[in-house]
């Protein structure tokens, strides 16, 4: 690093205008950064042994050394041969594929669509003439091609074809010789890629630029030097002043793409606080997929007992950095299509809970399966299944829990200063048995099953509100009202849809985890609308990252940031390790003397005073019709689906008729099933019949009619 270029050691690191990393450069421990003198290697020679090397034939050191351009060059020349063949082939699909294009005049179509249905008619006449003229050209061509080969035999004979077809064969392995990435996709960067090698300066900036993250003659400046961090190289710099760190974080596939990395190994964060500003990023490119190691299990499993104030350590970051959640003064909202963890992940918090004897804990579990079992030790209230009577109870339930939250503001307000300085429950009376307002969680696992029951509340009253309706508001307004009065809501739901979940009550549950869902509408669902674009999408988590998932806090009552979510790598909490945390937790909890209600066998749930009823009626009603926190609404029909985007950039504009479903799903990288599931939900025809047989599959296969799949896109491209 030449000296000139140094500024300050005191702060983060000197900035260093990219490209011009060639010399070495080392981190201090106060992250400054020192130019290191050169390394020679070497050894001592007599006067005589020079000579004898000098004379000795040899080829440069840049020819010789594997790794070298010169080395590369000469192993690939040994080897051509071998890969001619394939070489030769691709050449002919990549020229059929350009021939077609350029007789189907794709360029002026292609324009012409982009510009909106009214020029795709005004140009069809200029379109077709030019495809005419085109197929003549061809024909013309074609025919040229014959005349001179025919000519060529009567001259030269056989060996005169052998020299065409020779000639014609490299032009066309040249063209179709395998280029870095995908076959057929410009090498951004080419060489080999190492991630040390990817890392460096000069291809960073080439990188952006690809991605279009800064223009062509803008440059990064290096504020951390690349360096190994964990299982991934990390780095931090400057965007140039136009730019914006978020705008790199929403496009971060781009950048992924542009680095040839999978996204799930590329992690871009904005470096915040007296360290950062809008326009810094910091850099961390995992060695491997990070989520797809080892599971971490749960500190809880060990625990002798927990306080809940404290926030329950949830996960690890791609880094390996503890995620702590926050229970207290906010509800949670787990969604995920099944099998990805959800109940696993909805248990740390409730396992941390059970290990908290000050903490009052009510579980609902609408699967009626045994993964909350073990919490019927602890719990106040038990309901396990989501039959009607289930349903009924859980009202019953919420209502006492409703008019106890009205109770506790009441008796809060009359407290003095110095106990309640704010109107809002603190440590210590939540933990006085006397003042009986312990922290109180209430754990739903397959919410979707109450919120969707459509049996009439009173059954003389056919027309009248629906169960789940009733529970519904009744959870709108303890996720409202009850953070300040000790109440958390633990929601979890395979179906995340605003019918399933409205938008007052989705908008009440600050804090969202989102694990692995199909599109990206359904992540929004989840974790709030405005947070695809910016950059936030469980669509994009693998099926194989059980338990991953994106963790935002919307409401800003937590240290969560409600700006970018974090993707957690959850701890793995196995049943038999939440069963034994379930009897410490009883065991403490008779200890304190607050074991309660079910779990203490007192089952009986009395009706509500009607006073009591009358005054919640008012405030359930107002609760529910006021403005959720996050009240924006997803507006679906603003963006074209996922799956569709995705199609669109795949598919060949001369692709037609049907494909099997699993062969189109994998090019897009989605299992078939999900793909076929997007699909559906995306609106794509069925094709008739749904099965057929094509070529490369003995048996009937799922097709997919890419007719009725452009007819969308185009569909929505005039919209
Ligand atoms: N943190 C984790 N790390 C690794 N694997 C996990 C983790 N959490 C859950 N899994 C695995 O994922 C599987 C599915 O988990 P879980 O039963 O919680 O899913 P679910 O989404 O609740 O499913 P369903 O919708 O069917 O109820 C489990 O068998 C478990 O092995």
């Amino acid at each position: 690093m030449a000296a000139s270029n140094r500024k300050s050691d005191k702060e983060m690191g000197e900035l260093i205008a990219f490209p011009n990393a060639a010399v070495t450069e080392l981190d201090s421990e106060r992250g400054a950064l020192e130019k290191a003198t050169p390394v020679l290697d070497g050894e001592l020679l007599t006067e005589e042994q020079y000579r004898q090397a000098k004379a000795r034939w040899s080829l440069p050191a840049a020819w010789t050394h594997p790794q070298s351009t010169g080395g590369r060059l000469a192993v690939r020349a040994a080897t051509a041969p071998l890969h001619l063949g394939g070489a030769v082939a691709r050449g002919m699909a990549v020229t059929g594929r350009a021939w077609w294009r350029w007789v189907r005049v794709a360029e002026l179509r292609d324009a012409a669509r982009e510009a909106g249905a009214a020029t795709v008619v005004a140009k069809f006449d200029e379109v077709r003439e030019l495809s005419i003229l085109r197929w003549k050209v061809t024909g013309g061509v074609t025919l040229g091609g014959a005349v001179v080969t025919g000519g060529v035999v009567l001259l030269a004979g056989g060996s005169g074809v052998l020299v065409l077809g020779a000639a014609t064969a490299l032009g066309l392995a040249v063209l179709g010789r395998r280029k870095d990435g995908a076959p057929g996709r410009r090498a951004a960067l080419p060489g080999p890629r190492s991630l040390a090698w990817l890392m460096n300066g000069d291809h960073l900036v080439t990188a952006f630029r690809d991605a279009k993250l800064i223009g062509k003659d803008d440059m990064l400046m290096l504020v951390k030097s690349p360096r190994h961090d964990g299982k991934g190289w990390a780095l931090t710099i400057d965007l140039p002043p136009s730019r914006k760190a978020s705008e790199v974080i929403t496009k971060r596939e781009a950048l992924a793409s542009a680095l040839a990395v999978d996204e799930v190994r590329l992690i871009v964060e904005r470096v915040r606080g007296d360290n950062g500003h809008a326009g810094r990023l910091a850099l961390w490119v995992g060695d491997a997929d990070p989520y797809a190691a080892e599971p971490v299990p749960s500190p809880l499993a060990t625990a002798e007992r927990w306080d809940l104030w404290q926030p329950v350590p949830f996960g690890t970051t791609a880094r390996g950095v503890a995620v702590n959640l926050p229970v207290v003064w906010t509800s949670l909202l787990i969604g995920a299509i099944p099998r990805q963890g959800k109940t696993f992940v909805a248990r740390l918090p409730l396992t941390a809970a059970a290990l908290d004897p000050h903490v009052r804990l009510i579980i609902a579990d609408g699967k009626g399966g045994k993964d909350f079992r073990p919490f019927e030790q602890v719990a106040h209230r038990f309901i396990r299944g989501s039959r009607e009577a289930d349903a009924r109870r859980l009202i019953l339930v919420l209502e006492e829990c409703a008019a106890d939250v009205a109770d506790r503001f009441d008796r809060l307000a009359e407290m003095d200063d110095e106990l309640c300085p704010e109107s809002k429950v603190t440590p210590e009376i939540t933990r006085d048995p006397a003042l009986g307002m312990p922290l109180t969680v209430i754990g739903i696992d397959e919410v979707q099953n109450f919120l969707g029951m459509d049996v009439p509340l009173d059954p003389d009253n056919p027309k009248g509100k629906k169960v789940g309706g009733r529970i519904c508001e009744l959870l709108t307004y303890i996720a409202k009202t009850g953070p300040a009065a000790g109440y958390s809501l633990i929601l979890a739901t395979q179906k995340p849809d605003a019918q399933v979940i409205p938008d007052g009550l989705r908008g009440q549950l600050g804090t969202r985890f989102a694990l692995k869902v199909m599109t990206y509408q359904a992540s929004e669902t989840i974790l709030g609308a405005g947070t695809y674009k910016a950059g936030m999408d469980a669509s994009k988590l693998l099926t194989s990252h059980k338990g991953v998932g994106l963790l935002l806090g919307a409401d800003g009552e937590t240290e969560l940031s409600a700006g970018d979510a974090v993707t957690v790598r959850t701890h793995l909490l196995h049943i038999a390790a939440i069963r034994a945390a379930c009897e410490r937790g009883r065991a403490l909890r008779e200890q304190a003397g607050t074991l309660s209600g079910d779990a203490a066998g007192e089952n009986h749930l009395a009706e509500l005073d009607p006073t009591v009823a009358a005054r919640l009626a008012d405030e359930v009603t107002t609760a529910t019709d006021s403005e959720p926190v996050d009240a924006d609404l997803v507006d679906e029909s603003a963006e074209l689906p996922e799956v569709l985007a995705l199609l669109a950039d795949e598919l060949g504009t001369d692709e037609s008729g049907v494909v099997a479903t699993g062969d189109l799903a994998a090019r897009i990288g989605m299992s078939a099933k999900a793909f076929g599931e997007a699909l559906r939900a995306a609106g794509v025809a069925a094709a008739v019949p749904a099965k057929r047989r094509m070529p490369g599959h003995p048996n009937p296969v799922a097709v997919v009619d890419l007719d009725a799949v452009r007819a969308l896109i185009d569909s929505a491209a005039r919209r």
